[in-house]
């Protein structure tokens, strides 16, 4: 283990955004319990001045408190010795109209730590270090492009010596990728897109070794005429598929698109968060939709998009990768995390889709081991084949230019979006924020223009089945099965928090931090904080106390509609519709703020 993954070693500490490199979102912190929950009172806050969505989670590095801000993304160090007065601040001078370009609010979801230097990805994809302990500037540099309409949302993520950090602009044909820069000097050491030829995408003769089908030229026949209207695809049987192919990230973008070829203004967006496993030195994370929303204007599987990739950390290579959702039609972009964790002495992974399927594979084969529904009411397809990985789609929820498919399940935000989940190795279930919406879909053509949004499809919104929006679920990542599951009225939106005395935290939109029983599910407290959570909470400890902290300020995509003061149903691509009961419990835009509990 590095420096670095000792360090996450302590509980009292919380040194990255999801507290290791496994993403477990798992404390062994157990002061804080079942018997004396009722006594947990807020210990301190603090305005962050900032109104709009504040994802992502505080950094505690020994006794010091670090966060960031939505928006112009400023960086605050709390002193926790000294009545957590500012150690130091650094407040970004970015380009003010880069806030038009991010598609799901001004939101980045957090900063990340190593080499005693802490990280900040601005909105406008400049990446910068800076010294932890005083907050000089170390290095920085620019990642992607904002002419092209490329922001940056996610997280930085540290592994031994490599700072990984992703690309935002799905939804502006944006040809994105990951990059991992030398931690010293921010030098960059590799960039792996996500569609084009294998050279750019970092694939080689290794590549899906263990799974050669997962490297197929198409996944699908066409049946009366494929997706054009009318039209669908039938999943090929695995005898029937050609594999190993190369050059995949070209050859299934089948048609020019807009101004180039389909795969180079392809999306792939890589906005989420990423895993490592030290020992097999693999680094996870997946690729977004497919540019643009309209499918018909992009036949093909439009690989690698969609799909789950590991990857060698010192060099970049693929070892393999998996398409969840093969031509989206959607937007199920498949950013959400890669959770790792062990069961009968094997190395697995789980990802919990925004279609709306849980998958848990072998993490060193990449072998799909368990696909199975999250919920009922997922109905673009009926299942997918564990022995091809393809989905069987239900033609009826397909979607094609200027026809409005109305009841799919999901909605485009999927049965999860970003928010991660947690997964506690004590009772081997993972805690799942959910939401439960469903939508009507159009495809739309449209026209490209550089740096402008490019989205191709109209969608509104509306609550599933349950009659509710969301929900919050305990998942067997081997059974692939709901061991308990609790309906919220609105979109879970934070992230969650499991701790070994079995209590469970995550927030909601309508302003509270919620704590359960991780066995049954149980509500065991509450707390209404100032706005709406869309922050993940965590936990440590300081000078013998438990505290658990989160940032509340209500925003992302179910909130930027309210934030913005949109009405019309189908703005903030459908949230306004969809969302509109928010402001009953909310002000717009949603101030933020840093909330810390204790007993
Ligand atoms: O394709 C993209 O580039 C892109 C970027 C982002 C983002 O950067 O926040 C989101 C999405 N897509 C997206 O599809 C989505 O559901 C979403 C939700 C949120 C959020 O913070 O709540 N961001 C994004």
């Amino acid at each position: 283990a590095d420096d670095l993954e000792k360090l996450m070693q302590d509980d009292n500490q919380w040194v990255s955004q999801r507290k290791n490199y496994a993403s477990n979102g798992y404390s062994k912190l157990s002061q804080i319990n079942k018997a004396n929950i009722k006594n947990l009172k807020a210990a301190w806050t603090f305005a962050t001045g900032v109104n709009r969505g504040h994802e992502g989670a505080p950094l505690v590095i020994g006794d010091t408190m670090y966060f960031a801000t939505a928006f112009p993304n400023n960086v605050y160090a709390l002193d926790l010795n000294n009545e957590e007065k500012i150690k130091w601040s650094y407040f970004p001078k970015q380009d003010p109209s880069v806030q038009a370009l991010l598609c799901c609010d001004n939101v980045t979801r957090g900063l990340a730590y190593g080499d005693g230097k802490i990280f900040l990805q601005q909105n406008d994809g400049v990446l910068v270090a800076l010294d932890a302990k005083t907050g000089a500037k170390v290095w920085d540099t620019t990642v992607v492009d904002v002419k092209q309409g490329a922001t940056t949302t996610n997280a930085p993520h540290v592994f031994k010596d490599k700072v990984i950090t992703g690309c935002s602009g799905g939804e502006y044909g944006v040809r994105c990728y990951l990059t991992a820069y030398n931690i010293k000097d921010g030098s960059i050491a590799w960039r792996a897109y996500s569609t084009g030829p294998d050279t750019e995408v970092l694939i080689d003769k290794d590549f899906n070794k263990d799974n050669p089908h997962y490297s197929a030229l198409s996944v699908y026949e066409d049946v009366n005429g494929g997706n054009k209207e009318g039209g669908s695809y039938k999943a090929l049987p695995k005898d029937k598929l050609k594999f190993p192919e190369k050059d995949l990230g070209v050859k299934t973008w089948l048609k020019p698109q807009a101004t180039k070829n389909g795969w180079e203004q392809g999306g792939g967006a890589t906005w989420g968060w990423y895993s490592y496993d030290s020992a097999l030195n693999l680094v996870y994370y997946s690729t977004g939709n497919p540019s643009v929303w309209n499918p018909d204007v992009r036949p093909g599987d439009n690989k690698w998009s969609m799909t789950i990739f590991a990857r060698d950390l010192d060099t970049g290579f693929a070892k393999w990768g998996y398409q969840l959702t093969p031509h989206d039609e959607w937007d199920f972009d498949a950013v959400n995390e890669t959770i790792l964790w062990e069961a009968d002495g094997k190395k697995l992974a789980s990802h919990f889709d925004r279609n709306g399927f849980g998958y848990t594979l072998n993490r060193e084969t990449g072998k799909l081991l368990v696909a199975e529904k999250m919920h009922p009411f997922v109905n673009w397809a009926t299942g997918i084949d564990l022995a091809t990985g393809i989905p069987h789609k239900d033609p009826k929820f397909s979607t094609h230019e200027d026809v409005n498919v109305t009841g799919i399940c999901p909605a485009a935000l999927g049965v999860k979006d970003q928010q991660p989940a947690a997964y506690s190795p004590k009772t081997k279930l993972f805690y799942v924020p959910l939401n439960h919406v469903c939508m009507d879909y159009e495809p739309v053509e449209v026209k490209y223009v550089a740096g402008q949004p490019w989205v191709g499809a109209t969608l509104s919104m509306y609550p599933g089945p349950d009659g509710v929006m969301g929900g919050f679920m305990a998942w067997d990542g081997l059974k692939g099965k709901q061991a308990w599951y609790k309906k919220e009225k609105f979109s879970v939106w934070s992230g969650a928090l499991a701790t070994a005395s079995d209590v469970v935290f995550y927030g909601t939109l309508d302003r509270w931090l919620k704590a359960v029983d991780a066995k049954s599910g149980k509500e065991l407290w509450k707390f209404r904080v100032g706005s709406g959570v869309v922050g993940n909470p965590i936990t440590y400890g300081h000078k013998g106390k438990q505290y658990v902290a989160v940032l509340s300020g209500i925003g992302g995509w179910a909130g930027v509609a309210m934030n913005l003061g949109l009405t019309n149903d189908n703005d903030g691509l459908g949230a306004a519709g969809g969302y509109k009961e928010l402001k009953e419990w909310n002000a717009a835009p949603g101030g933020g703020a840093l909330n810390v509990f204790g007993l």
